[in-house]
């Protein structure tokens, strides 16, 4: 299998993470006055003189998905020449596990003559307080304790359970890329993959990526993926049009993964999102990632409140409503206090009433002809054929073959299907 993009172009030097100065400085600037560090990579980034900066025991990268937290740290331990220790928050579970691992890899000697260690851990706010016991206790205490540097990264720090963190730790937000940053990776990757790419096209990829590079190469790697050398605006039109179950994946997927509520009900703006599809999809993937009952009860309930939104809107056509039944249906089924944490790939199957509603395509258009030519000829309404009439017909058919005749005449519909109507 090839090499995914975001692996073969992760930055490997400090300069080429892109869009985040702001945060090299700091973190350069925490390291340069608290550990050894090569000169050069001191005077190069090494500008903050903040005395929160300096004192600061740990930093917690914080930022939204796929703009360089993880991707900054393992530079940094490059330029450095620090070998890195790297756990993820939710591969600890316990407090005795944890301080264990950390404490190894800590004792132990590096094999490639490293100046030091730098501990990550990645993801902090995977960490269940209730269930991983004394997960986090333990990573403060390894801080207080620590004469390495420690640095996290979290979507979310801002949650009231990670305050303690927050307070032994100096926050670092890393910012969304802006849409030029991404065209210009992006771009780059172009040109070295030997693809020519229109200008637009990569603007529209980097459009829907809100920011998110790892998202944006994924989608470039997805469009020029069996070897194609060109991308094309019409290109990222068609791929839309012919797989329009590959976005809903996409959809579903941002969607269940949003860290945070807004992130969640953003996937509204995009431009291929289509919010009937996104129900008829939510309904049947819910049980598929929220495994727990409760967690799926509470998801479930959130979609019918919007869904009810979406009926009252049908009925008195006050859409100034949708915005509410979205955010239930969009923030509500993904934002969920008990929400597991979500394996690496999940397997969304396309919905089974999409496939019924397909298959059952041709009998549903015959149907409709015989119920609008019973309508308009016995002077009643379409549901009222529905309801009663056809009932009645199906009763009457099954002594009286002629009725079938007629109505097959009547229709031009074959009398083995207009029975299989009745
Ligand atoms: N600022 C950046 N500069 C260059 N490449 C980046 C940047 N941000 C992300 N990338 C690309 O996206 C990939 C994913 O980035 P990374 O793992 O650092 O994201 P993250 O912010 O840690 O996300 P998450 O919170 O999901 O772990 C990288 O391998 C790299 O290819």
């Amino acid at each position: 299998m090839a090499l995914p993009w975001v692996e073969k172009y992760r930055p490997k030097s400090f300069a080429d993470v892109v869009d985040q100065e702001e945060a090299k400085y700091v973190l350069a600037s925490w390291i340069c006055a608290r550990f050894r560090a090569p000169k050069d990579f001191c005077t190069r980034w090494a500008k903050k003189k903040d005395k929160e900066i300096l004192d600061a025991r740990a930093v917690l990268l914080a930022g939204p998905p796929g703009v360089g937290k993880t991707t900054l740290i393992h530079a940094l331990a490059r330029e450095i020449g620090y070998e890195l220790i790297e756990l993820n928050a939710s591969d600890v579970r316990t407090a005795e596990r944890l301080k264990e691992v950390v404490g190894r890899g800590l004792r132990e000697g590096s094999l490639f003559g490293y100046g030091g260690k730098i501990v990550l851990f990645d993801e902090v706010d995977g960490l269940h307080v209730k269930e991983d016991a004394g997960g986090l206790e333990a990573i403060i205490e390894i801080i207080e304790n620590s004469k390495v540097p420690i640095v996290m990264t979290a979507n979310n720090p801002y949650d009231p359970r990670f305050r303690p963190l927050r307070d032994i730790s100096l926050v670092v937000n890393l910012k969304r890329l802006s849409e030029e940053e991404v065209v210009e990776v992006l771009r780059r990757i172009c040109t070295s993959e030997g693809a020519k790419c229109e200008e637009e096209a990569l603007r529209s990829i980097a459009k829907s990526s809100l920011g998110d590079l790892r998202a944006a190469i994924n989608d470039l790697q997805m469009y020029l993926s069996g070897g194609r050398k060109t991308l094309t605006v019409d290109d990222i039109k068609r791929v839309g049009e012919r797989n329009p179950q590959l976005s809903m994946f996409e959809i579903l997927d941002r969607v269940y993964r949003a860290r945070w509520f807004d992130e969640a009900r953003a996937i509204s703006f995009n431009p291929s999102f289509d919010w009937e599809q996104y129900f008829i999809w939510a309904t049947e993937t819910i049980p598929v990632v929220y495994k727990e009952i409760e967690t799926m009860s509470v998801a479930y309930d959130r979609l019918s409140k919007a869904d009810m939104f979406i009926g009252r809107i049908k009925r008195t056509q006050e859409w100034e409503l949708l915005p509410y039944a979205l955010e239930l249906a969009l923030g509500g089924v993904s934002q969920i206090k008990s929400k597991p944490r979500l394996p690496p790939f999940i397997k969304y199957g396309f919905p089974q009433r999409l496939l019924i509603l397909a298959k059952s395509r041709e009998a549903r258009k015959r149907r409709d002809v015989l119920v609008e030519y019973l309508a308009q000829n016995l002077h009643v309404s379409r549901s009222y054929v529905k309801s009663e009439i056809i009932y009645v017909l199906g009763v009457l058919a099954k002594s009286d073959s002629k009725i079938v005749e007629r109505l097959s005449k009547a229709l031009g519909i074959n009398a083995i299907d207009i029975k299989t109507l009745l």
